[in-house]
This record gives C-alpha cells, structure tokens and sequence, in this order.
C-alpha cells in the first residue's frame, strides 16, 4: 500500500553511485528547508549487518527478508554501518526483490510526512518516490568518489587501501547498475549533478539551484 503524499510537500530525491556526495547533500538541504532526512543506504546496510552477525551470508534470502521484516529504525547504529564491510554487505541484500518490497512501504511512509522529506539512495526518483517535486541524480567519477572515501573510512581509523576502495566502489556500482529490481538509473525526469570538481559547498549551492528552478 502506498502512503498519500500532499500535493504541496516538498519531497526531493537525491540518487547516485557510492560516495557522490548525495547523503552530505540531502542533509544539507533537510537543514536549508526544515525538512526530515532518511539515508536509506542505512536501512540496506542493516540488514546486512544484521545477516553478517547471526553468521549468515548476504546472499541468503530468507535470512535476509527476515532481517529486514524486523528493521527497527530508531536502532540503527549508524557509525559501525558505515563501515567498508557494511557497503558490501549491503549492497548484496539490496539486489535481493523480497528485501526491497519489504524496505518499500517503510521509505513511501517517511516521504509522506506532511511538509515533505529528503530521502537519498538509488531508486528513489525511479521506485520510491517517483512523483518527488525534485530529483538530483549526483555523480562523480569512480576515482574521485574513491578517494573521499578512502579519506572518510581512513579518517575512522578503518586499515583500507585507496585501490580496495576504488574496487569495492566498482564492484557495487555494477552489482547495484545490472540487478533486475530498481536498479540504480537516473529517472528520466532528474537532474544531473556532476560533483567531481566541486567542493561540498559548491556542490550544496548547485544542488540548491536545481532546487529553485522547480
Ligand atoms: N563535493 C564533495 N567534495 C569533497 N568531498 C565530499 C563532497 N561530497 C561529499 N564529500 C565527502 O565524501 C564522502 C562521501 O560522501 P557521502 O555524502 O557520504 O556520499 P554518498 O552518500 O553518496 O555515499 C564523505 O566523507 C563526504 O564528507
Ligand atoms: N535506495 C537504496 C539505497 C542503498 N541501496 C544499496 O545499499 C548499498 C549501500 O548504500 P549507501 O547509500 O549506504 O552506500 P554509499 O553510497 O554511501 O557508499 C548500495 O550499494 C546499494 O546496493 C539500494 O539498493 N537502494
């Protein structure tokens, strides 16, 4: 069942590969606009996390869809999620259709709230979202996410190479690019937002900017 979105809520998605910058940039613009943010890379995450710690393998799909029927949001430990381990993990859940239907109503929730939302991930303009009043598809090229990465990942003292990084951010991107279900893909209707050469506040400005022009 799909949650009613008012017709005036401002619900912007954000989508795009590993480490593009969309999670800075939706919390900048929830906290230019007043609005709630859901990461919703933090839910696949989790799920995974919580596959990896009853021993289980990522890939099983009954563990998985059991995980994710339980999610408790408000228990999220968001600094160990974040971990290079969690990515992967995540990222092997999420090809899985059951666990996606099961995370759908979730997100469709949280974007219903009555001024609207930010929510960023990989289908939200295309599944989630799709009738979101702004749309920002956010890249930048795989060497340049990889080296904000590897500097945020050696930053919490995680023992990571930039080359790992450069191939755990390739290796997801295809698996999230090529998966059946909600694959990750620009919906026709968003804009495109190249971060390479901008810093976060020129990237921010921009983002805003697309935002204006609704
Ligand atoms: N435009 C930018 N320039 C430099 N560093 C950035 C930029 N945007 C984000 N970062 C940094 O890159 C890392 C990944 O950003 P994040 O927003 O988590 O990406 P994503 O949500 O797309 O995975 C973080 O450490 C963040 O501070
Ligand atoms: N809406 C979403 C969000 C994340 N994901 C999956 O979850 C993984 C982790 O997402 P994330 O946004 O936390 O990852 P980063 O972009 O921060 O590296 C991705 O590689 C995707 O496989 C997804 O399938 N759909």
């Amino acid at each position: 069942m799909s949650a009613y979105v008012r017709p005036d809520a401002l619900v912007i998605a954000l989508d795009g590969p590993a480490a593009s910058g969309k999670g800075t940039l939706a919390k900048k613009i929830a906290g230019q606009f007043g609005l709630p943010h859901l990461d919703t890379g933090l839910l696949y995450r989790a799920v995974g996390c919580g596959v990896l710690d009853h021993g289980g393998d990522p890939g099983n799909v009954a563990a998985a869809i059991e995980v994710a029927a339980k999610l408790d949001l408000a228990a999220l430990d968001e600094a160990r999620l974040r971990g290079a381990t969690m990515g992967e993990a995540a990222s092997r859940v999420a090809a899985i259709p059951e666990v996606r239907v099961v995370l759908l109503d979730l997100q469709r929730r949280f974007a219903a709230q009555p001024g609207g939302a930010v929510l960023d991930g990989r289908d939200i303009g295309t599944v989630i979202c799709p009738d979101a009043k702004v749309k920002i598809f956010v890249t930048a090229t795989p060497e340049v996410r990889a080296e904000r990465r590897f500097k945020e990942l050696a930053g919490r003292g995680e023992a990571v190479t930039f080359e790992d990084v450069l191939a755990d951010i390739e290796r997801r991107d295809a698996r999230d690019s090529s998966r059946t279900t909600a694959p990750l893909v620009a919906a026709a209707d968003a804009h495109l937002l190249d971060t390479t050469t901008l810093d976060i506040d020129a990237a921010f400005r921009a983002a805003l900017d697309i935002i204006g022009r609704r």
